[in-house]
């Protein structure tokens, strides 16, 4: 069964229009795509295309307008109150900033512990089990002391990562994850997921700017343009023959490895 269907999906925001009127404004429009177990589906597109507006839909942290999302099978978009609470468990999101995700003022211990508590483990078996996701990170059980603050921004991430995982989830909406941290950081981080994907069989929807790291991480790429989803396949098709203008500008920015900030590729060339 699929992780993750997603069928005309819309979100629509209110926003201030003339005077006191206020405006509707619809920031996904008509989205569908699938996630199988085990696969990543790479999300690109300009700022405000409506990439994080797919993932709080997903999560149901804003309410879909339209359209349906099924999680393991199950339509999210009709669970209310408990069911929701006990179905957001499936799905676990790690942003840009690690602060979204992690209490500044909980050690990275009490910060996962936080998660077990929701997650229905046992407070004697707290220490275990984040000894053991601290482990699954790449992180010494010394690290559960420590405040989000006294630890560097890949190891913070990695916080983040391991507060997710401790719920159990199936689906992992990377929003950013990686953005904010220096490359080599960057290809750490990117090859523990790939790890703890191929361990667990988690469906990743992996939200990116960057065409090189979706290049690295993505199965299947979907590039997202005011609101709608314009082209979607296969990764190697997708960077092998973009078909849509956009795309090939997205690609034709990547830099050459070796060529430094300088030399980038036209849009004719990536053609
Ligand atoms: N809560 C909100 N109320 C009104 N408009 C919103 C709200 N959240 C997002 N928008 C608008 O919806 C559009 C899509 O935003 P969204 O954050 O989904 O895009 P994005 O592709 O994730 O952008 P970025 O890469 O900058 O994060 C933008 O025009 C944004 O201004």
């Amino acid at each position: 069964m699929s992780a993750v269907v997603i069928n005309g999906l819309a979100v629509t925001y209110k926003r201030p229009g003339r005077g006191l009127r206020q405006e509707t404004f619809k920031a996904v429009d008509d989205v569908s795509f699938t996630i199988e177990p085990g696969r990543t589906l790479g999300l690109a597109g300009e700022s405000g295309s409506g990439k994080s507006s797919v993932a709080r839909a997903l999560m149901r942290v804003v309410e879909p307008s339209g359209g349906s999302v099924l999680i393991g099978g199950q339509e999210v978009t009709k669970l209310r109150g408990g069911d929701l609470r006990k179905f957001r468990r499936h799905m676990q999101m790690v942003f840009q900033d690690p602060y979204d995700s992690l209490n500044p003022r909980l050690t990275a211990g009490d910060n996962i512990a936080e998660a077990l508590t929701a997650a229905g483990v046992s407070r004697p078996d707290h220490t275990s089990r984040t000894r053991e996701l601290l482990d699954r990170v790449g992180l010494p059980a010394a690290f559960a002391r420590r405040y989000p603050h006294q630890i560097s921004g890949g190891q913070r991430q990695r916080v983040s990562i391991a507060r997710a995982l401790a719920v159990g989830p199936q689906v992992l909406v990377c929003d950013e994850a990686v953005s904010a941290l220096d490359v080599s950081v960057r290809a750490q981080i990117l090859n523990l997921l790939k790890d703890l994907q191929d361990a667990d069989g988690l469906a990743y929807l992996f939200i990116s700017h960057d065409m090189s790291t979706l290049r690295f991480m993505a199965d299947d790429i979907a590039i997202m343009r005011g609101g709608r989803i314009v082209e979607h396949g296969p990764s190697a098709d997708v960077f092998a023959r973009p078909e849509h203008p956009y795309t090939r500008e997205l690609i034709a920015a990547i830099p050459e490895p070796g060529a430094g900030r300088r030399r980038r590729r036209t849009a004719e060339e990536v053609r």
